[in-house]
């Protein structure tokens, strides 16, 4: 009923998919380097539980929508390896919705950030 072999698994294979869209993906990895400056800004500035929690939402988000992004990447390119108008319109949607967050993102963080800094 509960394979414990399966779930350490799930976990090697989710990691793998982590670390190849790191070393594959640029963007991801400029979020990464994004996610590092908010920390240490959070922790400088001095946030509250509750915008801890908006900015740990917001990485996460912003995180996952990223590494779903690099997965709708490669199923397009397994099943549509040559120009297709629909392949173009599968990964703009994709990563217009990356685009959606990341700027919801960068305004909330400007709306908790900088009424502590002025
Ligand atoms: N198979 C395809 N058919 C049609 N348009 C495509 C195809 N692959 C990519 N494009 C489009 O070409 C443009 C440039 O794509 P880009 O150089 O960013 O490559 P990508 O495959 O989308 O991303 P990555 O380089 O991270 O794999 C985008 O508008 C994208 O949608």
């Amino acid at each position: 009923m509960f394979n414990l072999r399966k779930l350490l698994l799930s976990f090697k294979f989710a990691f793998e998919g982590i670390v190849h869209s790191i070393k594959t993906e640029q963007n991801i990895r400029f979020h990464l380097l994004a996610t590092m400056v908010v920390m240490i800004a959070g922790l400088l500035t001095g946030l509250d539980k509750g915008e801890w929690i908006i900015i740990f939402i917001l990485i996460g988000g912003m995180l996952s929508l990223e590494l779903i992004n690099t997965a709708i990447e490669r199923v397009v390119d397994l099943v549509s390896p040559g120009w297709q108008p629909l392949a173009k319109q599968a990964k703009d949607a994709a990563a217009g919705a990356v685009l959606v967050f990341a700027t919801i993102s960068a305004i909330i963080g400007i709306l908790i950030f900088l009424p502590k800094w002025f």
